[in-house]
């Protein structure tokens, strides 16, 4: 039987979600949805032949929906969240979970209050084989224990709405996410460096940034955030260990000789660099719904990421180096 879900957020990611589930996985298709701009939203409803509600809360308790996806702009997500434990359905939240940890705190509270996992965390970069690789060979022991990572998060350009926090809190919290679970590890302290702003940013926004954590066994990572870039959608990793190094690939890409010159094409946004990711996550999830076990990043990582991204504020607003302080995970979440 097909798992029904109700969507919640039908903008650019929203509307993939749903592209996703109706043509792309098996074993789930969307019955409903909801979003403020109620034309498009309407829109979407009659392409997709599922029902409109005027509220994500409506839709979160509507009888034919299952389970939920929360993919509305992220200071909406821990009210959605918090809804859905309370109805007891099990919901995939884009990421991030909240935009402060006392949020994230307060949905966790919830779930372990309710005894149920129902929540997941749209950190999908867990699921991208690339990824997976570096994990497989780090854990592998091929290049000894992993001593620094230098990582770059670029975007061509930010959305209207972009400020330098939302550099860490809506971007660099993929990177926090995916390289505490490539390490197995918790972070130390945080620190943000301001290089010299691009005169292509925007409204007063602090573009490039340079985020330094420490993880709590002492490995250095630094991470480049550069949300106005310009030239594309670039993603990278590099894990420099005791006797060797990895770096993430870059999907499969044709190589061109032509005009002198080697190339290949860079991807020019998320949904394109990420698309098997997405994919393999949403296929996941749906599986483990129907079985009713929640198989990818949990509430407690959504919590965690919070709490270091909330920290790397504060490191870049005092201009200082800030402790992490990570409250002891419950044996719920399996840690
Ligand atoms: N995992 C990823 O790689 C990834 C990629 C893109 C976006 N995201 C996340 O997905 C979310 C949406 O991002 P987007 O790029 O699609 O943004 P978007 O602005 O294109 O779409 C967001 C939609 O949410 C709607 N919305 C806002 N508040 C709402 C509310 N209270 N109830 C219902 N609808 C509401 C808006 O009208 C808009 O249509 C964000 O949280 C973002 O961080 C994750
Ligand atoms: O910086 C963007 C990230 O690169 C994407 O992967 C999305 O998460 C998007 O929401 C962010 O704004």
């Amino acid at each position: 039987m097909n798992l029904r879900i109700g969507v919640i957020g039908t903008g650019a990611i929203g509307e993939d979600h749903i592209r996703r589930i109706t043509n792309v996985i098996t074993g789930a298709r969307v019955v409903a949805l909801s979003d403020l701009n109620v034309n498009r939203a309407k829109n979407l409803a009659k392409k997709y032949d599922v029902k409109f509600y005027v509220t994500g809360e409506e839709v979160i308790e509507a009888a034919e929906v299952d389970a939920v996806v929360i993919a509305s702009w992220d200071p909406t997500h821990a009210q959605y969240v918090a809804a859905s434990i309370k109805a007891g359905k099990f919901v995939l939240c884009e990421k991030p979970l909240a935009t402060s940890k006392e949020d994230c705190k307060r949905i966790v509270e919830a779930e372990l209050a309710g005894g149920k996992q129902l929540v997941q965390v749209g950190f999908m970069r867990r699921f991208d084989s690339g990824y997976r690789q570096l994990k497989a060979c780090i854990e592998s022991g091929e290049i000894g224990n992993p001593l620094m990572l230098h990582c770059v998060h670029r975007n061509p350009t930010p959305g209207p709405k972009h400020t330098t926090e939302m550099s860490i809190k809506n971007s660099v919290i993929h990177e926090i996410d995916v390289l505490r679970w490539l390490l197995g590890e918790d972070f130390k302290t945080a620190q943000v460096l301001l290089p010299k702003s691009s005169s292509l940013a925007e409204n007063g926004l602090r573009d490039p940034q340079i985020v330094l954590l420490e993880t709590q066994s002492g490995v250095r990572i630094d991470i480049e955030s550069f949300v106005s870039c310009q030239y594309g959608y670039d993603v990278q990793c590099e894990v420099v260990g005791e006797t060797g190094t990895i770096r993430l690939p870059d999907p499969a890409a044709v190589v061109m000789r032509s005009h002198g010159k080697l190339s290949y094409e860079i991807f020019s946004d998320w949904s394109d660099r990420f698309v098997e990711a997405y994919n393999i996550e949403f296929q996941q999830w749906v599986d483990g719904v129907k079985l009713g076990v929640v198989a990818g990043p949990t509430a407690w990582d959504g919590y965690a990421a919070c709490i270091t991204a909330d920290a790397c504020t504060e490191a870049r607003e005092k201009g200082t180096i800030v402790p992490i302080t990570m409250p002891q995970c419950s044996a719920f979440y399996g840690r």
